[in-house]
């Protein structure tokens, strides 16, 4: 039987909206068994986005009191709107299940780095800008909000060089694949054989 031998990973999956980050991550983290860390966020939830599920969506006055009390580990402005991890989550869900995840922005992922060292890995998950868009406008997300995520894209595509790893989600399964793989490597180093 493997057990957790006291080593923490935080898998942190960043890159650009449309990406497939969210897909890849939630399949990935479907067959380690991994918990997701949920943000923060005042933007308000889109079609389909379920509160607490997807994210935890509150107010603006909520947000600016949590972050009054220094309850974020991170927190951004994005376009307008606040998005944060509270640092109590992460702290809670790294001593319970040893591996989360994230999903998050290049500030995001580089606060992460910052702060877990290497604990921390970032997965760069990637697709160019013409398949974003087309995945995007399929999923019916509202155009506005094509826009002015494209207008962040080449911005978070810069911060490839910089990530441990680099997939470019072109078949889901596929990329689902090689990152299940990839993370095994990590996560058998911080698992000990009790048989
Ligand atoms: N390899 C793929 N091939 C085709 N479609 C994909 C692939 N990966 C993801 N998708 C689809 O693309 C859309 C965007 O995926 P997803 O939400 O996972 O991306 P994201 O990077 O998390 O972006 P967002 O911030 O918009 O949620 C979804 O409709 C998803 O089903
Ligand atoms: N640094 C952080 N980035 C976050 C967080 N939650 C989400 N994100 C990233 O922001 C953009 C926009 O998100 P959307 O849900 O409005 O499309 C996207 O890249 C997310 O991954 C967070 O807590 N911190």
């Amino acid at each position: 039987m493997l057990e957790r031998n006291g080593r923490e990973f935080l898998i942190v999956y960043t890159g650009p909206d449309g990406s497939g980050r969210k897909s890849v991550a939630e399949a990935v983290g479907h067959t380690f068994g991994m918990a997701k860390v949920i943000s923060y966020v005042t933007r308000p939830a889109r079609s389909g986005e379920v509160d607490d599920q997807d994210c935890h969506f509150i107010s603006m006055e909520a947000y600016l009191q949590m972050e009054l009390e220094g309850q974020f580990l991170e927190s951004v402005e994005i376009d307008g709107d606040r998005y944060g991890i509270r640092r109590a989550d992460v702290e809670n869900s790294l001593r319970r299940y040893g591996v989360v995840y994230l999903i998050l922005n290049r500030e995001g992922a580089e606060r992460m780095k910052e702060l877990y060292g290497d604990k921390a890995i970032r997965l760069f998950v990637y697709a160019d800008r013409r398949v974003v868009e087309e995945r995007q406008r399929n999923q019916a997300t509202d155009e506005a909000v094509i826009a002015r995520r494209l207008r962040h894209y080449d911005r978070e595509m810069a911060y490839r060089s910089s990530c441990e790893h680099a997939f470019e989600n072109f078949d889901l399964g596929d990329t689902v694949f090689q990152i299940t793989n990839t993370l095994e490597t990590y996560l058998q180093r911080g698992l000990v054989d009790k048989d």
